[in-house]
């Protein structure tokens, strides 16, 4: 049986052609961009002129060397030898299907749950088209829109068995990196593929659309992101870690990168001024409709979810998107995600929409992201002591929550607590600087949060962006940068503490400020409590 490319999947359909533009012509010119397999999709077409349309269809694919798949009708299929049937839930089942068609016919089923995987499975499918994985105006969905953490669940039941599969439903190139990154399972099972409709057939230039969507798969594969995923060894050290923070220090104060936040409203001027001290610059802004401009200026972006509005919600959704676009840091900080089935639902959206570079919250916040009862909440704090083995804890979260390659790690986790523990998914940085005035205000969580975006930022500025970097989601060392970040305020505490100006938690806040912006290299070096496991 020949090896099919199910890389990029053209779905057609006439009806998105803009005004004027032949099918056939539009239909040349993807196969020119780089379209790997067509499935010829008519709804509302009767037989001759299906038959019509498929046949000529067919000879374009072979002079293309490009498989054909028709999609519903077995007859058409049959007429026009194609190389491939795709049927939905609704329609001849697979089993029925391979009987009637020539043996070594493709054969795909759509999928949206886990049953209908498990009876492709039965039945023998060759792929699964799942979806839909983002909301789409292309076909009136009668199923639950998935999400990428939904489509990894599937590709998880998929394991051990020879069946591909694709992702179908909204796929543009703006999301098309976080569908390819986010849809993996724990195993590392990632799609064979990914089936486009609208952004390829609505477009005036199909083979640009077509070429645009393959730069980024081939991208993503040339990174090695899937397969590098759990196999990368580490070459930090303390020396090499302390040496990239001082060196992400000045960089902040030189670059005064902007940190775009998204936070709560408890917290705000606490943040902008710890920024400022910091020496980056604070924006917060949560206004949906600027978000795409503030990603297009170097810097990171911070959400914090502690007292979630609708408004705030719907800015958080876009800024991730427009941040993921530029490969910029995103820095999710999930506050009080275990205290109530809205904030959870809301993680759920957030976290399948985008992608995080650093997921930092309490023992409690990671147990529920992780579906852990080993630690609870109460409102947005933690209850008791904290993890029996947080180390492996938070190497395992960063782990499911993907960790690509060891100089762009697509998500870092930093559990904080008293220790503060930080992991790309391999190493674990273990940091006990820090006083306990800091657990004396409200918001130091939060601060944490804008100090691990400002030096995120700073690791993103650093970073030459090599050819096989267009591939991930975040350019820069992203765990550097969350060392960096939590040291800044942690070190900065301990200074403030002992001032003899510092009498309690009232008077800790500005001495804080104060310190965040006298940090140095020197203070750094001398008092960085840090081990590398
Ligand atoms: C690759 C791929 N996946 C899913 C579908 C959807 O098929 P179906 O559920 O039969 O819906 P219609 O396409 O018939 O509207 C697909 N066509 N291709
Ligand atoms: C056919 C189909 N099946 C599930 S979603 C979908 C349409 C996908 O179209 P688009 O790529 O334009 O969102």
């Amino acid at each position: 049986m020949t090896l099919i490319d199910y890389s990029l999947y053209l779905v057609t359909d006439r009806k998105l052609l803009p005004p004027g533009k032949d099918y056939f012509e539009s239909l040349e010119q993807s196969l020119r961009g780089g379209v790997t397999i067509v499935q010829i999709r008519e709804k509302d077409t009767d037989t001759a002129e299906f038959l019509d349309i498929a046949l000529r269809s067919k000879d374009l694919c072979d002079r293309y060397k490009v498989p054909l798949i028709v999609n519903d009708r077995l007859d058409i299929a049959l007429a026009v030898q194609a190389d491939g049937l795709h049927v939905g839930q609704r329609d001849m089942p697979v089993s029925v299907a391979r009987k009637l068609l020539p043996a070594n016919t493709i054969i795909g089923v759509s999928c949206n749950n886990l049953q209908e995987i498990e009876k492709a499975i039965q039945d023998g499918a060759d792929y699964v088209g799942i979806g839909a994985v983002w909301a789409t105006t292309t076909k009136d969905l009668d199923k639950p829109v998935i999400g990428v953490r939904g489509v990894g669940e599937m590709l998880q039941r998929l394991d051990g068995t020879s069946i591909k599969a694709v992702a179908i439903g909204g796929i543009k190139s703006q999301n098309l990196l976080r569908t390819l990154h986010g849809s993996v399972s724990p195993n590392n099972h990632a799609l064979d593929g990914v089936a486009v409709v609208s952004e390829i057939m609505g477009s005036l230039i199909p083979e640009q659309a077509a070429a645009r969507l393959s730069e980024l798969i081939s991208s993503f594969k040339r990174s090695g992101c899937i397969h590098k995923a759990l196999s990368v060894s580490s070459d930090y050290s303390v020396t090499t870690v302390i040496d990239g923070v001082v060196d992400l220090l000045n960089c902040v104060r030189e670059r005064s990168p902007l940190i775009h936040q998204i936070t709560n409203n408890v917290v705000i001027a606490q943040s902008a001024n710890a920024t400022i001290a910091l020496g980056a610059s604070p924006i917060m802004a949560t206004t949906v409709q600027e978000m795409e401009d503030l990603a297009k200026i170097h810097g990171a972006l911070l959400v914090n979810i502690g007292t979630l509005v609708p408004t705030a919600y719907e800015g958080m959704m876009a800024a991730g998107t427009f941040a993921n676009a530029r490969r910029k840091p995103v820095v999710f900080d999930p506050v009080g995600v275990g205290a109530s089935e809205f904030r959870k639902k809301a993680v759920g959206g957030l976290l399948n929409t985008w992608q995080s570079s650093v997921i930092k919250g309490n023992a409690a916040e990671l147990a529920a992201l992780a579906g852990s009862n080993e630690v609870q909440s109460k409102g947005v704090d933690s209850v008791g002591s904290g993890f029996k083995d947080p180390v492996s804890f938070v190497r395992n979260v960063a782990r499911k929550e993907r960790k690509h390659s060891i100089s762009s790690s697509c998500c870092v986790v930093v559990l904080s607590g008293k220790i503060d523990y930080i992991s790309d998914g391999t190493n674990v940085a273990v940091l006990e600087n820090g006083h306990e005035l800091l657990s004396k205000m409200t918001g130091s969580g939060c601060i944490s949060g804008s100090c691990i975006a400002s030096y995120c930022a700073a690791a993103m500025s650093k970073a030459q962006m090599a050819e096989e970097d267009q591939g991930k989601m975040v350019i820069g060392d992203m765990f550097l940068g969350a060392i960096g970040g939590i040291l800044a305020l942690t070190i900065s505490a301990e200074l403030a503490a002992v001032r003899d100006d510092v009498k309690g938690p009232g008077t800790f806040f500005p001495a804080l400020i104060d310190e965040l912006s006298l940090l140095s290299s020197r203070i750094i070096r001398e008092r960085a409590r840090i081990q590398i496991l």
